[in-house]
C-alpha cells in the first residue's frame, strides 16, 4: 500500500476530527487517491492529557515539535493548534523544510497569509487552508477555482458558528447569553479565547481571507471594520421581531466604483431573507458574481468532524499535487491597489433603542434631532417602563453611518434621553 506521511500539530476539536475522519474513511480516501494518508506523529504539549485516546499502531503522540519538523518522511504538516506565534514558527519551518502545510488557522492567515503563500511557492510546496473559513463549507477552493472566471462584487455571510449559535438560541428559546456561550464552548465551536468570536474578530479574519481571494487584493484583518455582538440584548431581539427582523452577525464585503468596503457587524435582516434561516452553528455565504449572478453556500461553520472534513480535503488535494509533482504551483496573483471605502460612508437604515423620559413631547424632541441630521423615522414602538421612563425603538430612513454617529452625540446631550441603548444596522433585502 502506497502511503503519504502526515503529522498533526494539535489534537483538539479539529485535530481529533481530522484524525477520526481519516480513520473512518481510510479505504474510501485511498480508493479515490491511490495513496493512503497515514498520520505517523501527533504533536501536543502535554501527551498526558490524551491517555484515554487509543492510537493505531504506527501513530504516536510526541511533545517534541522538532521530532515532527525534522522528520524527512513527513510530507504534510497539519497545523491545528491555533495562535499566531508558535503556530507561525512551525508553519514557516515546515515550509522551509520543503513540507506541505494544511492549516485551519484563520488568525495566522489573516495576519500573514500572503507572505506565507509566497513562502510556500518559493519552497515548491503547498499551503492549504480550506478549514480556516466557514469550517466544513468548501468555500476557499470554490472562490479560487469554481468561481475563478467571475468578477465578484459582493460577499455577505454568517461567518462565525459560535455567535450564530448564541444569537439563534437567544432568539428562539430566549436563552441567556452567558449560558449559551458556555454551551458553544463545550461543543468545541468557540475559539480558545471566545472574545475573538463574540467581538467579531474571528468573522473579520475570515472576511479578510475570503476577500483576498474574491477581490484579488492583499487584505488583512486590520482592513476590516469590526463590531461584535456583546452589546446585543434580548430587548433588541424582541423589538426586532416586532419589526419583522432577525438578528445576525454578518461579514460584508462590497466592491463598488467608490472602492471596496469590508465590515463585520450585527445586523437586522428580514425574517424572509435566506440568511435568516441559517441557525445554530451553521454558516452561509452569499456571493454575487458577474457570471454566476447569485449563489449561496451553506453548511456547518464549526465543530470537530465538519472542520475535519475540510482539513482532510486539503490533505487529499496536496497528496494529488505531490503525485503530479505540482505542489507550489499556485499561479501568482496580481494585486491591484486596495482602494478601501470608509465604513462611515456606507448607507443603511438603522434600529435605535433609547431610554427616555416618559413625558409628553419627548418623541417630537427625538424626531427633531433626527431631522437635523436629515434622518427620518420609518417606524417607532414606544413601551412605557414606569411612570418616569419609556423605551423608544426606532427604525430610521437610509443614511450614512456618520449621520447616525452624529445623532447619537446629539441624543447624549438631550436631557430627555436617559440612555442610547443599542444601535443596529438594518440590511436591505
Ligand atoms: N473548533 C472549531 O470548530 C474550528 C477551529 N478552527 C481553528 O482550528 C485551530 C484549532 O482549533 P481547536 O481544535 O478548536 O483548538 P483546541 O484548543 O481544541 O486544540 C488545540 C490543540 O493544539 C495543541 N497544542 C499544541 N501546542 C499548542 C500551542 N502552542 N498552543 C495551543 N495549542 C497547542 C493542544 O494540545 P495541548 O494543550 O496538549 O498542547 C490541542 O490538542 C485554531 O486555529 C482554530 O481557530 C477552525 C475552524 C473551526
Ligand atoms: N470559533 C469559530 C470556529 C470556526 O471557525 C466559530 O465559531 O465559527
Ligand atoms: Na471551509
Amino acid at each position: 500500500m502506497k502511503e503519504v506521511e502526515v503529522a498533526l500539530l494539535g489534537f483538539g476539536t479539529v485535530g481529533s476530527g481530522t484524525f477520526s475522519l481519516l480513520q473512518t474513511n481510510a479505504e474510501l480516501i485511498e480508493n479515490r487517491l491511490g495513496v493512503r494518508p497515514h498520520v505517523s506523529k501527533i504533536y501536543v504539549r502535554n501527551p498526558q492529557k490524551y491517555t484515554d485516546v487509543t492510537l493505531p499502531e504506527g501513530t504516536v503522540f510526541t511533545d517534541s515539535v522538532d521530532d515532527v519538523l525534522g522528520d524527512e518522511t513527513i510530507r504534510i504538516v497539519v497545523e491545528v493548534m491555533g495562535g499566531t506565534t508558535f503556530a507561525r514558527e512551525c508553519v514557516e519551518k515546515a515550509l522551509k523544510a520543503g513540507k506541505n502545510v494544511v492549516t485551519a488557522n484563520k488568525d495566522l492567515l489573516a495576519e500573514a497569509g500572503p507572505y506565507l503563500l509566497d513562502l510556500a511557492s518559493k519552497n515548491g510546496v503547498d499551503l492549504r487552508y480550506e478549514a480556516s473559513v466557514l469550517g466544513g463549507i468548501p468555500i476557499i477552493r470554490t472562490l479560487y477555482d469554481s468561481l475563478g472566471g467571475n468578477k465578484i462584487s459582493e460577499l455577505v455571510g454568517i461567518m462565525n458558528g459560535t455567535t450564530n449559535f448564541i444569537l439563534s438560541k437567544m432568539t428562539e428559546d430566549g436563552s441567556n447569553y452567558d449560558e449559551v456561550l458556555a454551551e458553544a464552548q463545550a461543543l468545541g465551536y468557540a475559539e480558545a479565547d471566545p472574545t475573538a468570536d463574540v467581538e467579531g474578530l474571528d468573522a473579520a479574519r475570515k472576511l479578510a481571507i475570503l476577500s483576498s481571494i474574491a477581490f484579488n487584493r492583499r487584505i488583512f484583518f486590520e482592513d476590516v471594520h469590526v463590531e461584535g455582538i456583546t452589546k446585543i440584548d434580548s430587548t433588541d431581539i424582541a423589538f426586532g421581531k416586532e419589526f419583522g427582523y432577525t438578528i445576525k452577525l454578518l461579514g460584508i464585503a462590497k466592491e463598488t466604483k467608490k472602492g471596496l468596503s469590508l465590515n463585520v457587524h450585527p445586523a437586522f435582516i428580514s425574517q424572509q431573507h435566506p440568511l435568516a434561516a441559517v441557525r445554530g452553528s451553521y454558516n452561509a455565504l452569499y456571493v454575487k458574481g458577474n457570471g454566476i449572478d447569485d449563489a449561496m453556500f451553506y453548511g456547518r461553520g464549526a465543530g470537530s468532524l465538519p472542520t475535519g472534513s475540510s482539513v482532510v480535503s486539503d490533505i487529499m488535494e496536496v497528496t494529488k499535487n505531490e503525485a503530479a509533482q505540482a505542489t507550489g504551483k499556485l499561479t501568482p496573483f496580481f494585486y491591484p491597489d486596495k482602494n478601501l471605502y470608509a465604513s462611515g460612508k456606507i448607507e443603511s437604515s438603522y434600529y435605535m433603542r433609547l431610554l427616555v423620559d416618559n413625558s409628553t413631547g419627548v418623541l417630537a424632541k427625538v424626531a427633531s434631532k433626527l431631522a437635523e441630521q436629515r434622518i427620518s423615522v420609518q417606524a417607532v414602538i414606544q413601551r412605557n417602563e414606569d411612570a418616569q421612563t419609556a423605551t423608544l425603538a426606532i427604525v430610521t430612513s437610509i443614511c450614512p453611518r456618520s449621520y447616525i454617529l452624529n445623532v447619537i452625540n446629539a441624543f447624549n446631550k438631550l436631557r430627555v434621553v436617559k440612555e442610547v441603548g443599542s444601535v443596529i444596522r438594518i440590511m436591505a433585502d
